[in-house]
C-alpha cells in the first residue's frame, strides 16, 4: 500500500497514527510502527539500498532520526546476526513504502516487532523523497516522529520541541553509547558458509577506544589476527598502557567531535606520543585530527550511505565505500606534519589523514562496511602491518 502524505495541519486521512514534524513546521503524515510517544532528533538521510538493521544499530546514530531512500525497508526482516551494536542509539526512523512481510532466509524476526522490542518510534507510508530533498535544500533539521494510534497530535507542541532540542552541534554522544566497563573481543568476520569465526592463536594485541564501536570493526581488526581490547571512551592514558598494546584504535562514534575533545584529546596527545601505530575510523578520525591541531565543522548534510567514492590521494586508486557522517575534518587547518591520505569525490572533503614520519592514519569512510562494500577492507592490513613493523622494531 502506498500513501502520499500531505502538508496539512490535521491528518489527511482517518487512520493516520504518525507525523513527522520538522522544526520549520513542515509536516509528513504516515503510520506508526514500533513504540507509541513522540522522540525528537536531527533528521538525517541514508542511501544505502540494503543493510537497514546494521544502519539501525550503528552507535554513532544517536540522536539521530534516519529516512532511509530505500523505498522497500523491512523486506528482508531482522535477524540476531546483522547486529552492530546490543540495540539502536539512533532514536527513530521514517520509511516510505508500508513494512512487508519479512523474506529472507536470514530473517527471524520482523521489522515492525523489532522497532517495538528495542523501543524505536517508526514513520511510514511517507514520501522519503520529498523530505530528503527538504534535507538537500535546507540541511538536516531538527525533527519530532509522533506515533498515536488514536490518530490526535498537538502540532504546535511538537514543532515547539523539535525548536527546544538544541542539536546535534556542540553536542558530546560518545560516553553515552560508549562501553560501561572493558572487554575482550575475539570475534571474527561474518562468511554464509560458517558465521562469524573467532581469533584462537595470536600474539598481537590491539586496544580500541569505544566512543560508539560498531562490532564489524572489532570484527575486522580481530580478523587481522589480533585480540582486542576494548575499552570506555574516558579510559585514561595510564590504565590504556597497562594493557600493553601493540596498537590502538580509535573507534567510530557519534556526535560533535569539536565536543567530545574534553576527556579523548588528552588520552589522544599522549598515545601520539608513544610512537605506537594508531587507526581512527570516523569520530576516531576527527578526534585524531582534532589532536593534530586541526579543526572540524559541521556539514550541510552530511555523508549516509553505501556508494560513496573516494580517492587515496597517494596511488590515485578509488575505492567506493560505506558512509556515515555529518562533521568533516577542515583541509585547511591540517598541520604539515600529516597529509590528506583520502579525499571524497562526492565533494572533495578529506577523508584520510596519514602522519608523515609515525605510524599513524584515520579515516572518515567505513572500511568496516556493514553494511556496504569492502573496497577499504585494506586499511585494517595496513594498521595491522605497521603493528608488526613496529613490534619486530
Ligand atoms: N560514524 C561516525 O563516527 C560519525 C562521526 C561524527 N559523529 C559525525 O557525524 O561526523
Amino acid at each position: 500500500m502506498t500513501h502520499s502524505p500531505a502538508d496539512t495541519l490535521s491528518p489527511p486521512a482517518s487512520d493516520i497514527s504518525a507525523v513527522l514534524v520538522l522544526a520549520d513546521g513542515t509536516l509528513f503524515w504516515g503510520y506508526g510502527f514500533g513504540t507509541e510517544g513522540s522522540i525528537v532528533g536531527e533528521v538525517c538521510f541514508n542511501t544505502s539500498m540494503t543493510g537497514y538493521q546494521e544502519i539501525l544499530t550503528d552507535p554513532s546514530y544517536a540522536g539521530q532520526i534516519i529516512t532511509f531512500t530505500f523505498p522497500h525497508i523491512g523486506n528482508v526482516g531482522t535477524n540476531m546476526d546483522d547486529m552492530e551494536s546490543n540495540k539502536p542509539a539512533c532514536r527513530g526512523l521514517v520509511v516510505r513504502e508500508m513494512i512487508t512481510e519479512e523474506a529472507n532466509f536470514r530473517a527471524d524476526g520482523n521489522l515492525q516487532d523489532w522497532a517495538e522490542a528495542n523501543g524505536l518510534i517508526g514513520i511510514q507510508g511517507v514520501d522519503t523523497r520529498k523530505l530528503t530533498r527538504y534535507i538537500r535544500d535546507n540541511g538536516a533539521p531538527n525533527g519530532v516522529i509522533a506515533y498515536s494510534l488514536t490518530g490526535e497530535f498537538d502540532i504546535a507542541a511538537l514543532i515547539a520541541k523539535a525548536n527546544d532540542w538544541p542539536g546535534l552541534q556542540g553536542m558530546d554522544l560518545a560516553k553515552d553509547v560508549s562501553c560501561l566497563e572493558t572487554y575482550g573481543w575475539d570475534g571474527t568476520r561474518w562468511s554464509l558458509k560458517e558465521g562469524y569465526g573467532e581469533i584462537t592463536e595470536t600474539d598481537t594485541h590491539i586496544v580500541a577506544v569505544d566512543y560508539g564501536a560498531k562490532d564489524n570493526i572489532l570484527r575486522c581488526l580481530a580478523h587481522t589476527n589480533a585480540v582486542v581490547t576494548v575499552v570506555p571512551a574516558e579510559t585514561d592514558f595510564d590504565t590504556i598502557m597497562a594493557l600493553n598494546p601493540d596498537g590502538i584504535f580509535l573507534s567510530n562514534g557519534p556526535g560533535d567531535p569539536a565536543a567530545t575533545g574534553e576527556y579523548a584529546l588528552p588520552v589522544i596527545h599522549k598515545l601520539i606520543e608513544t610512537g605506537l601505530p594508531i587507526f581512527g575510523i570516523c569520530l576516531g578520525h576527527q578526534l585524531l585530527a582534532i589532536a593534530f591541531g586541526g579543526k572540524t565543522y559541521k556539514m550541510h548534510q552530511g555523508h549516509r550511505g553505501a556508494n560513496h567514492p573516494v580517492q587515496d590521494t597517494r596511488t590515485q586508486k578509488v575505492e567506493i565505500t560505506s558512509m556515515n557522517h555529518g562533521f568533516s575534518v577542515d583541509a585547511e587547518s591540517l598541520p604539515d606534519e600529516v597529509i590528506i591520505s583520502h579525499t571524497s569525490l562526492f565533494d572533495g572533503t578529506v577523508c584520510g589523514i596519514a602522519h608523515k614520519e609515525k605510524p599513524i592514519f584515520s579515516v572518515q569512510q567505513h572500511p568496516e562496511a556493514s553494511p556496504g562494500p569492502q573496497d577499504s577492507f585494506y586499511l585494517f592490513q595496513d594498521f595491522m602491518t605497521n603493528i608488526l613493523k613496529n613490534k619486530a622494531a
